[in-house]
Parts: structure tokens; sequence; C-alpha cells
């Protein structure tokens, strides 16, 4: 029997091969005038060239977005927007960069127009996080969202198969916990499976071939899906504790995302039957946290905390912040866990199959 609430947020999403070309348009649909153009550092000539087919719909470029938000870059980029009279942001490139635009948004109202290039998915989501002194906060706010994504997998033809697999776990680890999530109901469900099947089919693929648009058109299709179910439920156990070794330990966050899933599923298995096998069939497999390891390991992706730059001496107080603040989670986590979390990060950390 159903029994849920959904709230449907108002974004366009305008999806296919060549789509930026439709930027000035919807720049013009929003009713802006002049945007501000945002990317990493890396990513400045792509973003040069969009900005230059603006014309004068383009108000300027900040190229300093990067990992996590800090609040003095969201700073900087609000004041040069205010500056400018930029009167919205386009943000060119992965989460980071979707992250600025939305720190912009936060204070200033700015719509956003967010042209993804990885698989991260926060344009979907209005979730924002910032970093202060250190540390990490994420808080959710309407405002954040992006009003129009424009999705054109030309554009993430370049990002690095090793990138390709670990964002696209990224994306995966949203939907698996939206499967499980407190606030799930059945059309979440439905994206949730058929955004992990699209990946799972996509990420193989693209690691044969990273140019084969198909494949990147389906990667960019399970990322919206995916993004989408985390833009409308609740994150669990997998996100705290990728959060608490991103935040506190600075590990990069694709790849934390990538090593953490397996372990966390296998940690939610017996309390979330139903998802599990929802996951399992999505990938193709027989166990869910045993066919995301075998998603991540077989296409070349990081296994293991240790080879991603977590150090054996961080566990204990990794599972000491996790279990201090928990989540809700099908299988709760808080202190009394704490062997249990423990012995989770220990297998994490050394690359072993999920337990
Ligand atoms: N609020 C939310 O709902 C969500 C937020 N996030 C946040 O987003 C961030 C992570 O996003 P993620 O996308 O993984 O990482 P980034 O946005 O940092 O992108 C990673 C790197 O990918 C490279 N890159 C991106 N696109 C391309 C491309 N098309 N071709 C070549 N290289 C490319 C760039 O590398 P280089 O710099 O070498 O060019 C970039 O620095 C985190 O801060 C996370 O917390 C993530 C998910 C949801
Ligand atoms: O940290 C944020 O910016 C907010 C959410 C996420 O990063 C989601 C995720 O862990 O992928």
């Amino acid at each position: 029997m159903h029994d849920f609430i959904h709230t449907t947020h108002p974004q366009r999403v305008v999806f296919g091969a060549g789509s930026l070309r439709h930027l000035a348009r919807e720049i013009d649909a929003l009713g802006a005038k002049k945007a501000l153009v945002l990317c990493t550092p890396e990513q400045r000539p792509q973003a040069e060239r969009v900005a230059a087919s603006l014309g004068a719909q383009a108000a300027g470029l900040f190229d300093r977005a990067v990992m996590h938000v800090p609040v003095e870059t969201a700073r900087e980029a609000r004041d040069l927007a205010r500056r400018l009279g930029a009167d919205c942001a386009v943000a060119l490139g992965g989460g980071s960069t979707t992250g600025l635009g939305k720190a912009i948004a936060l204070e200033s109202g700015l719509p956003i127009v967010a042209i993804p290039t990885t698989y991260a998915g926060s344009e979907m989501t209005p979730i924002y996080g910032l970093t202060e002194n250190g540390l990490k906060k994420t808080g959710k706010d309407p405002r954040v969202l992006p009003r129009t994504v424009i999705y054109d997998p030309e554009l993430s033809r370049t990002l690095p198969v090793g990138l390709s697999v670990t964002s696209g776990i990224n994306a995966i680890a949203h939907a698996a916990e939206g499967l499980y999530a407190q606030d799930s109901n059945p059309v979440m469900d439905l994206m949730a499976e058929e955004g992990i099947a699209a990946l799972a089919r996509a990420l193989p693929a693209i690691r044969l071939e990273p140019g084969d648009l198909a494949a990147r058109s389906d990667a960019l299709y399970g990322a919206w899906l995916c993004g989408g179910v985390l833009g409308a439920v609740g994150m669990a156990l997998h996100h705290k504790l990728c959060h608490t070794l991103g935040g506190s330990f600075n590990l990069p966050h694709a790849e934390v995302h990538t090593v953490v899933l397996p372990h966390a599923l296998a940690f939610n298995a017996q309390a979330a039957p139903r998802a599990m096998a929802r996951i399992a069939r999505a990938l193709g497999g027989v166990s869910a946290p045993a066919a995301v390891f075998a998603l991540a390991r077989d296409n070349g992706a990081p296994v293991a905390l240790k080879d991603i730059g977590m150090r054996a001496a961080d566990l204990d107080r990794a599972a000491d912040i996790a279990v201090a603040n928990p989540y809700w989670n099908p299988r709760p986590f808080g202190p009394a866990e704490r062997d249990a979390i423990r012995a989770l990060l220990q297998r994490a950390f050394d690359g072993e199959p999920p337990g």
C-alpha cells in the first residue's frame, strides 16, 4: 500500500548532444540579460568559448571554482557578479562549479544555468555545501536549485576514464541510498533503478571508448536520474561516511564514494532487502554490494581507502566522527554501532570485498 509525500522541483532540463548551443535561448527564457560564466581554472578554455558564444549576454568569467566551495571563493564570485551587473550565472563543470553557482544563488538569488560535465548530480539538488575554516557545512535551500540544466554529452567526452567511472559511481550512490531512504517513494524508486542501470551500461563502454557519444549520453542520462533522486530524498549511512572522509580527511569526492559504497550497502543489506534486490537487478548482479565492488574494480577504479590518501591512523577518528552525528539509516549507526562502523572502514581501507 502506498503512503508517501513527493515534492517536485521546478526545473527545466535540456538534454542532447550539442544542446550547449541552446544556452543563449535558455538565458533569454529566464528573462536574464547578463551571465557570469563559472568554471575551474582547467576548464577555462572551454568556458571562454562559451562566453564568446554568448556575446553581449556574457557579463564575464570567474575561473576559480574548487572542490567543496570555500566561503572566500564564494564571496569573491558573488562580488564579481554584483560588480559586473550579472543577473544570472552559468556553471560549466562538475559538482565543484555547480556548488559555486549555488553559493552565489544562496545569498543573491541569481538564477543558475548548470551545464554539468561530470556525473556528480549536484545540478538536480537543492543541497549546497560551503567550507569555512576547514569545516564543510551542507544545507538545503530551494534558491540554490539550478533553474535550468543543459545536459550535453559532447562536453563529458573529455572527462578522463578514471574520473568518469568514479563520478558515475558517485551518481549510483545517490540512487542506491534513495532506494532505502526514509522518504523514498515509488517514482523515485523507478528513477533510481533506471539511473543505476544506465550508468552500469555506460561505464564499461566509456572505459573501452571514452569518446563513445552513445555511452556518454547514457551516463549523463543516468546521472540526471540519480541526481534527481538525491534532490528529492534523504541521504543515509553511505553519504555520511563519504562526507566524513571527504570533509575531515580531505579525500577526493568521487573516489571516496566509489570505495565506500559496496561496504555501506553490505552494512545495510539485511535491513533493506528490497532496495538491495533493485540495485542488484539494475547492475545485472546477484548481490548489490558485490556488484558495485565489481563495477569499480573491473573498470579500473580504486577499491581501497589506503590508495586514495587515507591514513590507517585516522580510521578510529573517522569512525568516531561518523557515529557522533548519524543520518537516518535503515540500520541505525549511532555510538552503539561504533565498532561495526570501524570494521566497515577497515575493510574499505584494505580494499577487501564487502563483508
Ligand atoms: N550539492 C550536491 O547535491 C552535490 C554536491 N557535490 C559536490 O561536488 C563536488 C564534486 O563534484 P565532482 O563533479 O566530482 O568534481 P569536480 O567538479 O571537482 O570535478 C572534478 C574534476 O573533473 C575535471 N573535469 C570535469 N569535467 C571535465 C571534462 N568534461 N573534461 C575533463 N575534465 C573534466 C576537472 O579536472 P581538472 O581540474 O583537472 O580539469 C575537475 O576539476 C564535491 O564538492 C561534492 O561535495 C557532489 C554531488 C552532489
Ligand atoms: O557536500 C555537498 O556539497 C552536498 C552533497 C554531496 O556532496 C552529495 C555527495 O556526497 O555526493
